[in-house]
């Protein structure tokens, strides 16, 4: 059974269609890659299966049970979560009040925030600092923090490295490669196949809406990738 299987999902924008009858399995202890260029559908796709964008039809099963009626609260209790593109720190807000934000918001016990705050030592020594004033590096570290305080089952995540040095691009991948470890699904997408190439264990092109293709390791997803982009 695959932990996020999503089947025949579409999304449309009034006439724009945004994702046609795209299909993908992510399974625990993977990181997963869908990479397309920009306005592929990637986030698009990522929205439609968290539930904050109506599908037009398709079915999101987690763990094999059918989440699809469900709103995207219900989904995030259930252990699917999304790190949108942007990142969406509270600025205002310290890191610690941003982890606590999301503790209260889901009933977790406040130890939570102390194990995220190990987790990443660089956010502990930033802790009293407001999240806007944070690097666009440890922003994501928050942002990933957040995220996996509720422990989901299903992580997907939206151009994490945009905008990032290369050391810290390293970084965060090195932490997704290690959550996938801890057997969670992780699922990245991504517009450059170049920089998540050696980290994924699997992956999807995407382009136009459809999902056109699939590998099963980074190095034959560039193929692929650069075989359906006509390069
Ligand atoms: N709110 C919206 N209203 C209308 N069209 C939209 C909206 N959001 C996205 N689109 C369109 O849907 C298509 C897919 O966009 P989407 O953002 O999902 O692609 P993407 O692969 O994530 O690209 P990017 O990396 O630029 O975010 C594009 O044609 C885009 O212009």
């Amino acid at each position: 059974m695959t932990t996020l299987s999503v089947s025949s999902l579409s999304v449309r924008y009034g006439s724009v269609v945004a994702v046609s009858d795209a299909s993908i399995a992510c399974p625990a202890g993977s990181v997963t890659a869908l990479v397309g260029p920009n306005g592929a559908g990637k986030s698009s796709l990522f929205l439609g299966t968290i539930g904050a964008i109506k599908a037009v039809g398709g079915v999101i099963e987690l763990d094999g049970e059918d989440v699809s009626a469900l709103d995207a609260n219900a989904r995030t209790r259930r252990g699917l979560v999304l790190v949108p593109q942007g990142r969406q720190v509270f600025s205002h807000l310290t890191v610690r009040e941003n982890l606590c934000v999301v503790a209260d918001s889901m009933r977790l016990p406040q130890d939570r925030v102390e194990e995220a705050l190990d987790r990443f030592p660089i956010l502990r020594s930033r802790q009293n600092l407001p999240g806007g004033v944070l690097s666009g590096g440890e922003q994501q570290m928050l942002a990933l923090a957040r995220a996996i305080m509720g422990r989901p089952k299903v992580l997907l995540l939206d151009e994490p490295l945009l905008g990032l040095a290369p050391q810290v691009i390293e970084a965060v991948l090195q932490t997704l490669h290690e959550l996938a470890g801890a057997g969670m699904a992780v699922v990245v997408a991504e517009p450059s196949i170049r920089l998540i190439r050696s980290q994924i264990t699997r992956g999807y092109v995407v382009l136009r809406g459809r999902v056109v293709g699939t590998a099963g390791s980074g190095d034959e997803l560039a193929e692929e990738y650069s075989r359906r982009m006509g390069m």
